[in-house]
């Protein structure tokens, strides 16, 4: 071979090594983007009944299949449920204020998602990612809409949807006029993180003396809502998505910051309950470093708003990736 003929020879073999490496690294980036982001089609995703349930008995264990999603008063009147944990993750010691609310709320699961042959349901999470996706008419299609605390509808229709079938919340982020970022029969279901929880939506519900210390941020006074619509979250589910999910102590009483599941990380873990199918939206937290984006679709808040809120978002993103990697979930928007 002559010293040209060798040069063009390896000039050959480089451009094909180019050509490998290329395509190599796109076709892992297709896998990479199917795993955290699908596309969405003109079509129903197929539903397989009982699927969600399959998901989550391998991440959660079999004990959940019988917990009931919603506090019902008949283990607490009748029979007194023993809890090991405190509230957030059991309801030990605040069984009288639960009583009480108990007495004036209801438990059932509407006929609306009752009768559903397969439930397609999608938790819209409140994070920026939302922002200009519209992605409002996908998520309106799926029967069962989450969404979480005071996220607005009203004027985001079309990033985010208008429908909301279950409103997850607990006082300090309850909309004041929850009539406006809600359906007429959206379940208001509330997560208690401690007892005056209870006595808080007792008090609105059964228009008694409002109680204004013991909350971190002022909650509404005057509620404008149906008691039949509110319902109680099974504490079940903070429990095992603190465990299984994030590996957090559940028995922390001497830690100064309470380490807890975000509500979307727990709307995550009711759905795999609760559904056949569960779709996710809005989830995932700028880096750390990126310390001027923003962290909402609706407003202007960085992630420094969330110092001393005792999550940890890395790890939550970990367990995030976990379940979209194994099937559970799916993801409408970018993770
Ligand atoms: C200041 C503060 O305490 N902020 C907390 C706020 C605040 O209390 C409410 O918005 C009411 O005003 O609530 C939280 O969360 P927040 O209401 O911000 O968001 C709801 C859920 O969406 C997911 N999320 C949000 C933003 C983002 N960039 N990525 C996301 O994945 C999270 O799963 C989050 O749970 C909460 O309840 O978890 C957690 C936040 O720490
Ligand atoms: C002891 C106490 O009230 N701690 C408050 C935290 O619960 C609260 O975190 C907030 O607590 C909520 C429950 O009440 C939710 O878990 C929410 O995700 C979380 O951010 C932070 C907010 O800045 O303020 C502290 O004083």
């Amino acid at each position: 071979m002559t010293s040209k003929s060798r040069w063009k020879f390896l000039a050959m073999l480089a451009l094909v090594l180019v050509v490998v490496m290329v395509w190599y690294s796109i076709s892992r980036e297709d896998k990479y983007f199917e795993l955290f982001y699908f596309p969405i089609s003109e079509k129903k995703e197929p539903c397989f009944q009982g699927e969600a349930e399959r998901q989550a008995s391998k991440i959660f264990g079999n004990r959940s299949r019988e917990q009931p999603i919603f506090l019902q008063l008949k283990d607490y009147f009748w029979v007194k449920t023993p809890s090991a944990y405190e509230l957030p993750f059991g309801t030990k010691g605040s069984e009288d204020l639960l009583l009480r609310v108990l007495a004036i709320t209801s438990y059932a699961i509407p006929d609306s998602i009752q009768s559903l042959e397969c439930r397609r349901c999608v938790v819209v999470g409140n994070g920026h990612r939302l922002r200009n996706s519209s992605l409002g008419s996908v998520i309106n299609k799926y029967d069962v809409v989450i969404r979480l605390n005071n996220a607005p509808v009203a004027g985001y229709e079309g990033d985010v949807g208008s429908k909301t079938t279950i409103r997850l919340f607990y006082p300090e982020s309850a909309h004041f006029d929850p009539k406006i970022e809600n359906n007429p029969d959206t379940l208001l279901v509330l997560v208690a993180f401690k007892a005056m929880d209870f006595h808080w939506i007792e008090t609105i519900l059964s228009d008694k003396k409002r109680v204004r210390k013991g909350f971190w941020k002022q909650p509404p006074l005057i509620w404008d809502v149906n008691p039949k619509q509110v319902r109680i979250l099974n504490p079940f589910f903070m429990e095992i998505a603190a465990d299984k999910l994030l590996s957090l102590p559940i028995q922390q009483q001497a830690r100064k910051v309470k380490q807890k599941p975000t509500t979307g990380l727990l709307a995550i873990t009711l759905a795999l309950h609760l559904c056949d199918l569960v779709h996710i939206a809005g989830f995932g937290y700028p880096d750390a470093y990126n310390k001027k984006q923003t962290i909402h679709y609706y407003e202007q808040i960085t992630l420094k708003s969330m110092a001393g809120s005792g999550h940890n978002v890395s790890q939550e993103a970990l367990a995030i990736k976990r379940m979209l990697e194994m099937g559970a979930v799916k993801n409408l928007t970018y993770f």
